[in-house]
């Protein structure tokens, strides 16, 4: 696909900062390389010298990176220039690209979407590269990198069996006259149909696992008031992210602290302290702890244990731990087997064994890093359309051939609307307004 305007952007993240990479794709990059380096750089080395504008005043030095088409990330002649991370330089050096004919910024993930136009990735690996961007947890880096290949290879293997029955189902159609075609063709293809489907659920099933590696494992401390879950949120956050007093109640509005437990991404949540005989404003509170807790993947259920209480209208299929807390002033030990810790915020006691465990639930949910999972509603959506038309050729009684082999090819084609092989043209805003600029 040939684009008439050229693109440009600051690639590299926030100034100011040593070295920023500005970036030019389309048809004016040889003429901007002309006149900003003076010459042609040789193709993919890095080449150092003065930039320049049109009327010869210097703008900075640094190094020029020429990645003539197709062989670029975009698939258009590309140059990155790299330049001295200063405010300044940065908006002098983009003021004079954009002053070129036919140049203009690029908006968000303009940079991958000519990618994707031009056959360079496709629509999964696109989205694998904004994860990877977006990365901050070791396990959300590892995720994005196996998916920008992986989840698209399982795909064109489901799709490429699809094709196949569907060929062999035609070809048996077709010969159905001739009496020496066994009807053993259309066992094993649709053997393979149903194994197909079991394949795909089990896959589907991942996306929990993906949710939690991208969005994080999800903690709610609940508990009476004054159980000590303001005090356990900030010492685990190690910041003072909610308000702490003696007086019951403090708390009304959910309070959020993000953790990194060794490369999980983990929310944990504060909530008001429950109980029943609660003031207008504080309710409004209750009712969204009970909420919160009803999507938890893990509920920490504090107990004072010098006054404990129980809490009400709380239902959540969570896993729950109870915990008991101010074990520093609390009159006795040996409490047997009401709670999975015991702990203290003012001594720091069993603190760090709460958080232990609270990583090695998380680390169990995120699951192994080898897994491909779906990584995004969109394919959960088009995998399950994917599985209900096997399903239907797999119904569809055996005279109807010509109908089973018209839902395996509507099979296939959700696939490929994946990748976006089929019909990618409406789906394209909504994936790549989410990238950055510059991507
Ligand atoms: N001795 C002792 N006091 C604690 C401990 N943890 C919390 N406290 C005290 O208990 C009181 C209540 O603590 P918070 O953390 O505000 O309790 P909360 O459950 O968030 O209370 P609400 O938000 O009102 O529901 C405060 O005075 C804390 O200092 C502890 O481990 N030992
Ligand atoms: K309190
Ligand atoms: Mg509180």
């Amino acid at each position: 696909m040939i684009f008439q305007d050229s693109i440009v952007a600051l690639s590299s993240g926030r100034l100011p900062s040593g070295v920023a990479v500005v970036r030019l794709s389309g048809p004016a990059t040889r003429q901007v390389l002309e006149v900003i380096c003076g010459r042609l750089p040789q193709p993919r080395l890095a080449q150092f010298g003065t930039f320049r504008r049109a009327d010869g005043t210097p703008l900075d030095a640094g190094l020029t990176l020429f990645f003539p088409g197709p062989n670029s990330f975009t698939g258009e002649d590309m140059v990155e220039f790299h330049v001295h991370g200063g405010r300044a330089v940065v908006a002098a050096m983009l003021e004079a690209i954009v002053g070129f004919d036919g140049v203009r910024h690029a908006e968000p993930g303009e940079f991958t979407r000519r990618a994707f136009l031009n056959g360079k990735v496709d629509l999964l690996k696109a989205e694998a590269l904004a994860d990877l961007v977006t990365a901050e947890t070791e396990s959300q880096r590892r995720f994005a990198l196996l998916n920008s290949g992986a989840q698209s290879a399982l795909y064109t293997d489901w799709r490429q069996r699809l094709i196949f029955a569907r060929a062999m189902i035609e070809a048996e159609m077709d010969f159905s006259d001739e009496a020496d075609v066994p009807g053993a063709v259309g066992s094993t293809v649709w053997a393979d149909v149903q194994k197909m489907i079991s394949e795909i659920g089990a896959h589907m099933d991942g996306y929990r696992q993906a949710e939690i590696i991208r969005d994080g494992y999800d903690v709610v401390i609940l508990g009476a008031p004054n159980a000590g879950k303001s005090s356990l949120l900030n010492a685990l956050a190690r910041r003072d992210a909610a308000i702490v007093t003696d007086e019951p109640g403090t708390t009304r509005d959910l309070v959020e602290v993000v953790l990194d437990l060794d490369g999980v991404k983990v929310r944990l949540t504060d909530t008001a302290g429950i109980r029943e005989e609660a003031g207008r404003v504080e309710q409004i509170g209750i009712d969204r702890a009970r909420d919160r807790a009803r999507g938890a993947d893990l509920i920490l259920h504090l107990v004072d244990l010098n006054d404990p209480q129980a809490i009400t209208g709380v239902s959540t299929e969570a896993r729950r731990l109870m915990v008991g807390t101010k074990s520093d002033i609390a009159p006795c030990s040996g409490l047997g087997s009401t709670y999975d810790h015991i702990i203290s915020v003012t001594s720091g006691s069993g603190v760090n064994e709460l958080l232990d465990s609270i990583g090695d639930y998380a680390a169990e949910a995120a699951g192994n890093a080898s897994d491909i999972l779906p990584s995004r509603q969109r394919h959960i959506e088009l995998l399950r359309k994917t599985s209900d038309f096997m399903k239907a050729a797999l119904e569809a009684p055996s005279e109807a051939a010509e109908i089973k082999a018209e839902y395996l090819r509507l099979a296939a084609d959700q696939l490929g609307r994946i990748s976006g092989a089929i019909d990618p043209e409406d789906l394209l805003d909504v994936i790549f307004s989410q990238f950055c600029i510059g991507k």
